[in-house]
């Protein structure tokens, strides 16, 4: 380890008065113990320095970088140089107890000054450092489920806690569900109690279907659970027109309604084209070609409003779930169709005869598919596949009519480590059906109406025509660019997305149309840090529960899992504010407009749910809750374990 750069430090970690003290066999006890170097340690010293200079705000692993430590005076001195120095607490095994705790603090809490203010939290000196861990939210409280029902009880929103009671069987492994299931029957049921006169058996019978709904569209159901049974007559209901009387129930907009006198030249070309097929009753498939901001979801809304006012059911789906909340009734492909993951050239969904499935596409008029360019050309076969063989129908899709649409500019189907030629044959324009497809165009960027400089870019950059310099670099406008100039342009950049923030705290219109995009992790946690100290209000902070799965041995110890930072988790540390938006990053529940991408605002939070207002889409202004949920790094070959981040 000689001449190591950079050079590696350990750092003591003892409890109070449990430190090591050399000493030789002729000294004399009390003269050890009243020797006062022996009582100075890194770690006291540390909090001796956070003591005397309360400026400071370093964690006891970052102190090395700033602090030299003398070992014959026993004490740290400030470097003159900035040096790149790896500092390490000595690993303490779980079962160690206190001092497993005293470590994971230090890991959390900058600044300490005392083991007495580790304990503290808030204006509570805590008895053991394992109490202080588990109020700061550093440790999983044992019935955290429980809890977290009990805190979103308190909000006195039945319709939330039913999802969320939903979304805890789905995502978050609950022992006793039969046991969280008593004591939340009454406050789930609450709003129908008093919008009824209904008898106690009615009552239970429409909870549970009202699960199973949910759960079903996660390809689960109410059976799999430890909950009370539902009645046959309701099981019926259930099994076969559940389905059916959702989509025939989806109400009809006006404002869509409306728009369809609207729509402009192509828009128009398309909406009569796409209802003459469907009156004609013969099938076909058609794909709406158009780039970004040309009026498909426009248009899509318009089609969807016309059919459904005359009773006929046309299932709104889409590829992403962020796509699919833009949509009245909107679902992602996967979980409508129940499209296998991962899937194969020859998969099949799981529609089987006589399900409700079957029978919904018995009755169905036509599938709405957006974004279909970015799903790999095996998921239509498989679908198609599936409904010929449910329908006994030998027609593409059954007969049904299908309506993609999307952008081949836009995102491409994902192969993991995929050549640019096999994401090429992953696209629906390589599959077999695709002969059969009848492009329809749309041209006009009507998002862009008044910005055509704008507009032309970005086409020209689709079209892959926009000239290029060394690199196949594009040049952006000088009228785009807010110009590098140092670490401060980054706060330019945020004044300039988010100006007047503070007037608009309330503004929803304001966060839905801003937002900043960066591709990489660490960047987006770097923004939202510095966006987040802009915002107004107190912080709240969160950490993750991280786990490996029989790790016995405390191989990978807890500051190593909470700094992974990998594309499909959320950060070890989550700082958010009252008032502040947030993007979710997984598919709870679509039809209620909870997926990977959609954005709420934080309303209130407690230890174990968030409660946040959803703020885009079909769906915008619902209040959600949103629990602690496990997610697993799977698929990520990088590394040698499976990290759970809770
Ligand atoms: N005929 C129309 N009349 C008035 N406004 C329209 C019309 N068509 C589209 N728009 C408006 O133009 C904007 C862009 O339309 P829309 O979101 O439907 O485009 P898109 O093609 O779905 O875009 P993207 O591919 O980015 O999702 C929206 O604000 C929409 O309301």
């Amino acid at each position: 380890m000689y001449q190591t750069y950079p050079s590696v430090i350990r750092l003591q970690i003892h409890l109070p008065n449990r430190h090591q003290v050399q000493f030789r066999s002729t000294d004399v006890v009390n003269n050890i113990l009243s020797n006062d170097r022996n009582s100075r340690t890194m770690l006291t010293e540390f909090f001796h320095c956070n003591e005397t200079n309360q400026h400071q705000m370093y964690l006891y692993t970052d102190f090395p970088k700033h602090y030299t430590w003398n070992s014959n005076s026993r004490t740290w001195h400030k470097r003159r140089r900035r040096q790149n120095v790896i500092a390490r607490m000595y690993s303490v095994h779980p079962s160690e107890g206190e001092r497993f705790y005293l470590r994971m603090l230090l890991n959390h809490i900058r600044a300490a000054r005392s083991f007495e203010h580790l304990m503290t939290v808030g204006n509570i000196t805590h008895p053991t450092f394992c109490s202080a861990a588990e109020h700061y939210g550093l440790l999983e409280q044992d019935n955290s489920l429980h809890n977290c029902m009990e805190d979103a009880r308190e909000f006195q929103m039945p319709a939330a806690l039913r999802t969320l009671f939903t979304t805890i069987l789905l995502f978050c492994n609950p022992t006793n569900v039969r046991e969280l299931w008593n004591a939340n029957y009454t406050s789930m049921i609450e709003d129908y109690v008093s919008s009824s006169s209904a008898s106690d058996l009615y009552v239970l019978n429409k909870l549970l279907r009202e699960i199973d709904n949910i759960l079903q569209q996660h390809n689960k159901c109410i059976t799999q659970f430890d909950l009370p049974q539902m009645s046959a007559k309701f099981q019926n209901i259930t099994n076969f027109s559940i389905l059916i009387e959702d989509e025939l129930s989806l109400p009809v907009s006006n404002t869509d309604l409306i728009s369809i006198s609207s729509l402009n030249e192509s828009q128009s070309y398309i909406f009569h084209i796409i209802t003459a097929a469907i009156q004609q009753g013969n099938g076909g498939m058609f794909f709406i070609d158009g780039p970004a901001g040309t009026g498909k979801t426009f248009l899509y809304k318009s089609i969807l409003a016309h059919l459904r006012k005359d009773g006929h059911i046309v299932l709104a789906t889409a590829s992403s779930g962020i796509a699919a909340t833009l949509l009245p009734g909107g679902n992602t492909a996967h979980l409508r169709f129940k499209i296998p993951v991962p899937i194969e050239a020859e998969s099949y969904s799981n529609i089987s005869k006589l399900s409700a499935l079957q029978r919904l596409l018995q009755q169905c008029s036509a599938i709405l598919w957006d974004e279909a360019p970015m799903s790999h050309k095996y998921i239509f076969e498989s679908v198609d596949r599936s409904i010929r063989d449910a329908l006994s129908k030998d027609l593409p899709f059954g007969g049904i009519v299908l309506l993609m649409g999307g952008g081949f500019r836009q995102i491409p189907p994902v192969v993991i480590n995929g050549t640019v030629s096999q994401i090429i044959n992953a696209s629906i324009v390589t599959s077999s059906l695709w002969p059969n497809v009848k492009v329809l165009s749309l041209t006009e960027n009507m998002r862009a109406l008044n910005d055509y400089e704008f507009s032309k870019f970005l086409l020209h950059i689709g079209n892959g025509i926009e000239s290029t310099g060394a690199d196949d670099m594009v040049r952006i406008p000088d009228s785009m660019i807010i110009p590098w100039d140092g670490e401060h342009s980054i706060s330019t950049l945020i004044s300039v997305i988010f100006s007047n923030m503070t007037r608009n705290i309330t503004n929803y219109s304001y966060w839905e149309n801003r937002a900043l995009l960066t591709p990489l992790n660490e960047d987006v946690a770097h923004l939202n840090e510095k966006c987040l100290t802009v915002f107004p209000g107190e912080e709240i902070t969160y950490y993750s529960f991280d786990s490996v799965e029989d790790d016995k041995y405390n191989i990978y110890p807890q500051e190593l899992l909470n700094n992974i930072s990998v594309s499909n988790l959320p950060p070890h540390k989550l700082s958010l504010k009252r008032g502040a938006p947030i993007m979710l990053l997984r598919n709870l529940n679509p039809r209620i407009g909870l997926c990977n991408g959609s954005r709420l605002i934080c309303r209130q939070f407690s230890r174990n749910v968030i409660e946040a207002e959803i703020l885009t889409g079909q769906h915008k202004g619902k209040a959600v809750f949103l629990p602690r949920i496990p997610l697993k790094n799977t698929g990520d070959q990088q590394m040698p374990f499976e990290l759970t981040r809770k």
